[in-house]
């Protein structure tokens, strides 16, 4: 099939390297002429494992990319890749998806189609509050004097891929959702996923539903996983007052499959591009419908307070004023660059109202937090942070962490506070860990 991706980004680049890879013809939009240069020359702008390698094989054959939305009506297919970001209250910007709704409409109302015989599909495979694909961004896409069902159909079609691991989820994902009414709309969708079915080792479910029940399905997953993950941090705290270790428990409790063992790993909470947005966005637009969803505020909540949580260990052993802190890890997770939301930043930002000298290193993302505090020291390795610094604080789970060892003796003060349980507890270091 021919598909365009209007977004290059962590969704749209992974999406389209991938769908190449397995034969289809793709070209992404984007606004952003340097993400354009960089897919065409192979090398993608993000750090993402795997997909240096199929963007460098596929681009100038399969996968071409461009700032021009004039491909969109030479191809079967478009998806909507494009970011959702939070407006100051916490609900859903749709800036960005209105105007490249907009575009699209522009090129297909400008584009003789009059030998294709099915209205062209465009596809949400951003998260979006249900109901925006088809009263938002269908409108929006109808301004050019377009016709929805008749023009061009819509559908929801959302993504589930994790940053660090997005190529190998999104080619072995446990579930597509194709939402739509459209017998037309689905044909196509399950067209295009034909290839990834065939090739996937396992079957993959293919949940068939309405747009706006796709649309609720992304918000649910995400908000059930962060939840999740807040229950945790919650239990771990009160393990962390009994002196009991919460990984221990969480072992124990995910054997229980109505729990599952997965999303349990308890420490300084959630952060990315992602989760915590989505929270906000669902809780927002529920409470504009009229419902208060107390649990998804408190989920928020205690996410919000578990950095803050952290220092207040460190402040047990350290008076951090004048003084340098190591913060090793500043990516929100570890196998990614991206620092949306990083549980670094609070913490930073904490150790900073404690008069602390901020020293910081991270394997990757060193520079995307340069954005966000251009002033703090930055080293290029772990050993160089903690050199002579009176506190180390451990926001990521790189793997690199945990076979740090010498290292903690080039300190001044060994204290060392662990937000992920990545650091071997050992004689010679005074150790902290959030909920352990
Ligand atoms: N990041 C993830 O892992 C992930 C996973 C699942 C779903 N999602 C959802 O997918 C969507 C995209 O997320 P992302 O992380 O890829 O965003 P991103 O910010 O990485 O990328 C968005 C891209 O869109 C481009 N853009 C902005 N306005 C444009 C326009 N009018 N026309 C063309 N291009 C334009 C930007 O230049 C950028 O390259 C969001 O709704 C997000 O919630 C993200
Ligand atoms: O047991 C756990 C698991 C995760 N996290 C944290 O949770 C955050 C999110 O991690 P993860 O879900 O692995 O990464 P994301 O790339 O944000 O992926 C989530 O958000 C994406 C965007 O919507 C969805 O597509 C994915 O399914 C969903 O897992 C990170 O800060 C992790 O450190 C924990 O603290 N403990």
């Amino acid at each position: 099939m021919n598909v365009s991706i209007v977004g290059s980004g962590y969704v749209g680049t992974t999406v389209a390297a991938c769908l190449a890879d397995l034969g289809h013809e793709v070209v992404t939009v984007d606004i952003d002429e340097s993400v354009v240069d960089a897919i065409n020359a192979g090398d993608p702008a993000i750090h993402e494992p795997g997909l240096d390698d199929l963007v460098a094989r596929h681009a100038g054959d399969r996968l071409r990319a461009t700032t021009d939305y004039g491909v969109v009506p030479e191809t079967d297919l478009t998806m909507l890749a494009l970011p959702t970001p939070s407006r100051e209250d916490g609900s859903i910007d749709l800036t960005a998806m209105e105007a490249g709704a907009r575009s699209v409409g522009a090129a297909l109302a400008s584009a003789d189609r009059s030998n294709s015989p099915d209205p062209h599909l465009v596809v949400t495979k951003s998260t979006v509050i249900p109901t925006t694909t088809r009263e938002v961004l269908g409108p929006a896409i109808a301004e050019a004097g377009l016709t929805q069902g008749e023009d061009f159909l819509v559908a929801s079609n959302p993504e589930f891929q994790r940053e660090g691991s997005a190529v190998a989820d999104f080619l072995n994902p446990d579930k597509l959702v194709f939402g739509t009414d459209d017998d037309r709309a689905l044909a196509r969708l399950h067209d295009l996923y034909t290839p990834l079915r065939e090739a996937a080792e396992t079957e993959i479910p293919v949940v068939e539903t309405g747009i706006e029940e796709a649309e609720m399905i992304k918000y649910a997953n995400n908000a059930f996983l962060a939840s999740k993950v807040s229950l945790i941090n919650d239990i771990g705290n009160v393990c962390k007052e009994f002196g009991v270790d919460a990984y221990e428990v969480a072992d124990a409790i995910g054997l229980d499959d109505r729990i599952g063992e997965r999303f349990l790993r308890s420490g300084v909470g959630w952060g990315g591009s992602c989760f915590p947005k989505d929270t906000k966005a669902i809780v927002a637009a529920s409470r504009d419908g009229g419902y208060d969803p107390r649990m998804l505020q408190a989920a928020i909540d205690l996410n919000d307070a578990q950095p803050e949580r952290l220092l207040s260990l460190l402040d047990r052993h350290v008076d951090v004023s004048g003084k340098r802190v190591a913060v090793l890890g500043l990516a929100f997770k570890p196998g990614t660059d991206d620092v949306r939301e990083s549980r670094a930043i609070p913490v930073i930002e904490g150790l900073q109202s404690r008069g602390a000298e901020v020293v910081a290193y991270d394997p990757v993302a060193t520079e995307n937090m340069r954005a966000h505090f251009p002033d703090i020291e930055y080293t290029d390795s772990a050993s160089e942070a903690l050199d002579g610094a009176h506190a180390a604080i451990v926001v990521t789970d790189w793997d690199e962490f945990a076979v740090l060892d010498e290292a903690f003796d080039a300190m001044a003060t060994p204290v060392v506070v662990d937000g992920r349980r990545i650091i071997e507890r050992r004689a010679g270091i005074t150790y902290e860990g959030l909920t352990w």
